[in-house]
């Protein structure tokens, strides 16, 4: 692994996963468009550098969820997370790869929702502090934002018509106010003795439109290259400073049957955890609820394409809400009767 600063791209064997310059959407958007598409294509992961969110405010978002996390077992239980997928989710209660994983994930998170992020439990999150829980949302909303600009350049990038809302296309079905997925996310993988063979995450591709990930200090995170070379089984997704990693995720590759990749993705054990724990932080953008996953109109697709129906067969005729319950119902148990006591 490189980082090759002639071309911006981070490269493994001939896999690359791309770093895209996203002051490029103000000064030149079809050429930002056109990047964002060609990534998309290929790995299906890309950084942003000059995202526009403030540093500063990542970081206190790190600060605020080190300390919450640094809570006793006892505290954090406090608000379980429930079919609602917002509340705190404990060591190995969740399976991301079913099929494959013999434990649950060795990490613990936190999820807040849209509609909860005014609530007692993002207060309770934010350790009382009114202030630090108005940042939450501050944060939260400005994901959301950039999320809608990257989501432009799908639209601009896939050439759906003007008559169908043109580069706006995707505006109405993921907006802030309406109900849906979207979901802020806090991880931690603690500090721990592991084998670098186990996943921390089971391997698994995101249930939403996108995700906007922002990772600390240590890495881990491994995307599934086989796809686009057939002799490199992952590359790494390293941390870089100052960027945030986006992944296309189940919805766009059922919007445009396959042409975009919602690309596998896992979190694998790195021996620095030996005396650090990591953090991640993931803004997964879902479209509204009510918003249907069948192909969009793109003259990229193609009447055979459409017909054909390449991958995601189970999320046909499903809305975006029932394709998340679906999906959630296969990874969690809910059933927290027994509370796991946080060890491994
Ligand atoms: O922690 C990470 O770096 C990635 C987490 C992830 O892929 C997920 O929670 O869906
Ligand atoms: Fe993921």
């Amino acid at each position: 692994m490189m980082q090759d600063t002639t071309t911006n791209t981070l490269t493994s064997g001939n896999v690359t996963i791309p770093v895209i310059d996203f002051s490029l959407f103000t000064t030149n958007p079809e050429e930002c468009a056109r990047q964002v598409g060609e990534a998309s294509q290929n790995i299906g992961f890309f950084y942003l550098k000059n995202h526009g969110l403030p540093q500063d405010l990542i970081d206190k978002m790190f600060n605020v969820s080190e300390n919450f996390f640094q809570r006793p077992l006892e505290s954090k239980t406090k608000h379980m997370i429930g079919p609602d997928n917002t509340g705190y989710s404990p060591m190995k209660s969740e399976t991301l790869d079913p099929e494959t994983q013999t434990q649950g994930d060795l990490k613990e998170a936190y999820n807040a929702r849209k509609g909860s992020i005014d609530d007692d439990i993002t207060l309770f999150f934010a350790q009382g502090d009114k202030e630090l829980q108005a940042k939450v949302g501050e944060f939260f909303k400005g994901l959301h934002n950039l999320a809608r600009n990257v989501m432009q350049c799908f639209a601009i990038a896939l050439q759906v018509p003007e008559a169908a809302g043109g580069r706006h296309y995707f505006d109405g079905s993921h907006q802030w106010e309406a109900s849906s997925g979207t979901t802020l996310r806090f991880l931690h993988y603690p500090q721990q003795t592991g084998d670098p063979n186990t996943p921390l995450a089971g391997s698994h591709t995101d249930y939403g439109s996108i995700t906007l990930l922002m990772q600390k200090d240590i890495a881990g995170l491994e995307v599934q290259a086989s796809r686009i070379h057939k002799n490199v089984p992952w590359v790494a997704a390293p941390v870089i400073p100052n960027t945030i990693l986006v992944n296309i995720a189940d919805h766009l590759q059922m919007w445009t049957n396959g042409l975009l990749k919602s690309t596998k993705h896992r979190v694998m054990y790195n021996p620095q955890q030996l005396n650090h724990s990591r953090y991640s932080i993931a803004c997964f953008i879902h479209a509204n609820d009510t918003t249907k996953l069948d192909p969009i109109p793109t003259p990229l697709i193609t009447q055979e394409m459409r017909a054909e129906g390449v991958e995601f067969e189970e999320g046909r005729n499903m809305t975006a809400g029932e394709y998340l319950d679906w999906r959630l119902a296969q990874t969690y148990n809910f059933n927290f009767d027994q509370i796991p006591d946080g060890t491994m």
